[in-house]
């Protein structure tokens, strides 16, 4: 048999030498018994022979680069393997769990009918196996899902890796298998399908893997072993302890058994031989005797009759349960400790990172619907939560009926702009025994959703309520009392990653769109550049104001100089800064507020108070308003007015109110699926506003008085009006124009007359090739140069390009 183990060795060397081989190979230390021997030997036959049979696949090259980095990798915490592994265990179990609700067969009998976690150390062969009665793969899942088709996440990941390299976060990008490679250079999935034979999938992180209809390992039942072949230096991972503890501290929360395959120490009687009689466990055994001196004659008289024994320590194997699998969600919220909900919170997100999330809410939904739910606020962004926004049904609620796991993409349990939550909902109302697609449409679904939009924007605002630097003034010394500075900034924290979703929320939620509005957080000519809410702008607001002024642009820079707010400013208006193109949008759905209008401080409509003298200006400039609307005809503008904003500006373009702004009519511009017939009829109508109180304005009414059929007070018409679009945010249709009549202007300016023409360029090369053909022509034809001299200085050119 050895001598037949050593041939397939050879003959599989020269064919593809995998290190399996050398592991399965090389003479494990401590082999005892020949039945070992035998066994092992049988083993490695077998897979050889496989191996050689086995299904080569090439990774997929994101998969194949990701898994470089990994086994690369320098990431001290490799312990993320188990419970990356535990979670897809877990997940397997579920998917068998809910099929089981409609089909009981499926589970199968006796031990394979147990839905739990197995895990076991082999320390001979340094083998970690990960075990779970799960779902299982067939040859075709294990294909796809271990290798060839990469998941969007699997690219992302690479390119986080490259910059910040923090592996932790693997598991939220879908591709948490892989980092077995952090502790094995050798792995095999085996795996049994309910549709499909057994199958092996083996890998050695080296760009392929192969799979082999598995004949030799133990049949599964159903569900999926791995088996990690681990490095020398991870040899951490076969202690017991060092599990126990990972699991602990990792998978606590999963709702299956998970079970390890403990030694145990325990005393055994054993016949003791004759002359052994007195060792050390005889005398301490009879210690114990002279402690009761009335049985000491008995118990003498019995151990006469009984053969002699002794105890020795033996090791033996056992399953034990390494978790509590009581749902945390079951469990009365104020008996649940913070530490619990931070880890419960971390196992259901995987997000393992340092921090907490930022806010949770724990709760019972009773009446006609019953739930219970656990909703927490992450403590950052996922990297794409807006991608594909509006295509994607992702939503991040596990969805459980009664215990039993449904699922995670149940976009029916919120709405849209609420997906960064994380959280569960088990209810008891929903029927179990239907289809996902059936329970979709259940009705109770409506109303799960409604209340637990409700909780979550308590929840949110709930941050806000706690964070010190959020209170007014009037409130802060309660604040200032409760002294949480781990509650300081928090809400500034959920703003910065979320806030988007709440302006979206705004935009698509009508129902809540007050309750979301409170929750709106933005810069202003008075928050000294912190953030403030709308609630603070109203208790700010002057008396007698009436609306709530804003402005919309592309930076704060560049708002605070605008000419818009000039006279706001110095009127001591506070002025709303809104930079996030989505804020266009969001001002087209929140009209009002408590009553208080919203007015873009760059549109129509503008009121500051009563202003006396506007009746009086706008007789005086009659005439120059005229005639600049008369010259701006062509332009678009549809009228020219005395400005109530302006302070220092001559004049600016305002819009309609219901048209775009200048910076809405920008976004569009950027955005190439826009329809250009669409732009012309949303764009804002454009309305002068002039500033009757500065000189330009003043000197153009003065010689608009003397002759508005001057050309050159035309052309500073023009050119004042396209200053000012420009400088009130628009994009110049025809910059060339612009750029003309400034160049006029500085001619003036420089006392160079309008019609000086640029001097003529001589052509460095032409004027060489010139001299060039001008040489060659007299050295052969003398003559003829000689004739044509006057002409050469045109035709040179033509000539090389008839050439
Ligand atoms: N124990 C298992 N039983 C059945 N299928 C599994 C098992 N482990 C992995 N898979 C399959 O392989 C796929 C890839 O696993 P991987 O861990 O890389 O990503 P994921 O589970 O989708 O995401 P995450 O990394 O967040 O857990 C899974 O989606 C699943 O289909």
């Amino acid at each position: 048999r050895k001598l037949h183990a050593n041939a397939e060795v050879d003959s599989e060397e020269l064919v593809d030498p995998p290190k399996v081989e050398d592991k399965i190979g090389a003479v494990p230390h401590g082999l005892s018994t020949d039945s070992d021997v035998a066994k092992r030997e049988a083993e490695s036959i077998s897979k050889r022979s496989l191996r050689n049979n086995a299904e080569k696949f090439e990774f997929q090259a994101e998969v194949s680069r990701l898994m470089d980095i990994i086994i690369n990798s320098l990431y001290s915490n490799k312990d993320i393997f188990l419970r990356e592994l535990i979670s897809n265990a877990s997940d397997a179990l579920d998917k068998i769990r809910f099929l089981a609700l409609t089909d009981k067969e499926v589970l199968g009998e006796g031990d394979t009918a147990k839905l739990e976690i197995q895990i076991k150390l082999d320390k001979e062969k340094k083998i970690l196996s990960i075990r779970d009665r799960g779902i299982g793969m067939t040859k075709e899942d294990l294909i796809k899902n271990l290798g060839t088709i990469a998941k969007s996440g699997t690219s992302a990941f690479v390119e986080k890796m490259q910059t910040s390299g923090d592996l932790n976060l693997i598991g939220q990008f879908g591709v948490g298998f892989y980092s077995v490679y952090l502790v094995a250079d050798y792995v095999e999935v085996i795996s049994k399908h309910n549709d499909d034979k057994q199958y092996v999938w083996e890998s050695k992180a080296d760009g392929a893997f192969a799979i082999s209809e598995d004949t030799w390992n133990e049949p599964l039942g159903r569900g999926t072993e791995i088996r990690l072949h681990l490095r020398d230096e991870a040899g951490e991972y076969l202690e017991e302890y060092k599990l126990k503890e990972l699991v602990k501290k990792y998978s606590e929360f999963i709702n299956f058994p998970i079970n390890i395959w403990a030694s145990k120490e325990v005393d055994v009687e054993v016949p003791a031989d004759e002359d052994e009689s007195t060792d050390d466990e005889t005398t301490e055994s009879s210690e114990e005797e002279k402690e009761d001196e009335d049985t000491e004659k008995d118990e003498d008289e019995e151990a006469e009759k009984k053969p002699k024994t002794k105890k020795v320590k033996e090791t033996t194997y056992e399953w034990e349960l390494l978790n509590d699998v009581k749902a945390i969600w079951l469990r009365n919220p104020k008996e649940v400790t913070e530490e619990e909900y931070t880890k419960f919170y971390k196992s259901l997100a995987k997000d393992f990172g340092d921090e907490k999330p930022l806010s949770w809410s724990h709760f019972t939904a009773e009446g006609d619907v019953e739930f219970k739910a656990v909703l927490f606020v992450p403590p950052k962004a996922p990297h794409d939560l807006y991608e594909s926004y509006y295509n994607s049904n992702k939503s991040n609620l596990k969805l459980y009926v009664r215990r039993v796991f449904i699922s995670d993409e149940f976009d029916e349990l919120l709405p849209k702009y609420l997906n960064f939550l994380k959280g569960l909902v088990d209810s008891d109302t929903l029927p179990l025994n239907v289809s996902r697609e059936m329970l979709q449409q259940h009705s109770s679904l409506k109303t799960i959703k409604k209340k637990l939009i409700r909780k979550a924007l308590d929840m949110i605002r709930k941050i806000a309520d706690e964070d010190p630097d959020e209170s007014n003034d009037k409130d802060k010394k309660d604040v200032e009392n409760s002294s949480d500075d781990e509650k300081r900034g928090q809400y500034t924290k959920f703003w910065n990653e979320f806030g988007k979703s709440i302006k979206l929320g705004i935009i698509e939620d009508a129902t809540n769109r007050n309750r979301l509005a409170k929750l709106l957080r933005f810069e202003s000519t008075k928050s000294d550049g912190k953030l403030t809410s709308l609630d603070q702008y109203i208790s700010r607001m002057k008396s007698g104001q009436k609306d709530i002024f804003y402005i919309t642009g592309t930076s704060k820079e560049q708002l605070e100089k605008s000419p818009f707010l000039e006279r706001l400013k110095k009127k001591n208006f506070e002025v709303i800064f809104f930079t996030d193109p989505v804020d266009e949008y969001l001002m087209q759905y929140l009209m009002d507020y408590e009553d208080k209008k919203f007015q873009n401080v760059s549109k129509e409509g503008l009121k500051l108070g009563k202003d006396s003298k506007v009746k009086e200006l706008k007789e005086s400039f009659k005439e120059l308003t005229k005639w600049w609307k008369g010259i701006l005809a062509s332009d678009n503008v549809d009228d020219v007015k005395i400005s109530n904003r302006l302070d220092n500006t001559p004049c600016v373009v305002v819009t309609s109110k219901y048209g775009w702004s200048a910076n809405m009519e920008r976004i569009m511009q950027s955005q190439t699926l826009t329809d250009a017939n669409k732009q012309a009829y949303m764009r804002g109508k454009r309305v002068l506003e002039i500033n009757p109180r500065h000189p330009i304005i003043k000197e153009l009414q003065e010689r608009v008085a003397k002759d508005p059929e001057d050309e050159g007070l035309k052309q500073t018409g023009q050119l004042v009006y396209q200053t000012a679009l420009m400088e009130s945010g628009f994009v110049l249709s025809d910059p060339k124009d612009f750029a003309s009549r400034i160049y006029s202007s500085v001619k003036s300016s420089l006392d160079i007359s309008p019609d000086a023409a640029v001097e003529e360029e001589v052509d460095v090369e032409e004027a060489e090739a010139e001299s060039e053909t001008k040489d060659a022509e007299t050295t052969t034809k003398d003559e003829e140069a000689e004739a044509t001299k006057d002409d050469v200085d045109t035709e040179p050119s033509d000539v090389k390009d008839e050439l």
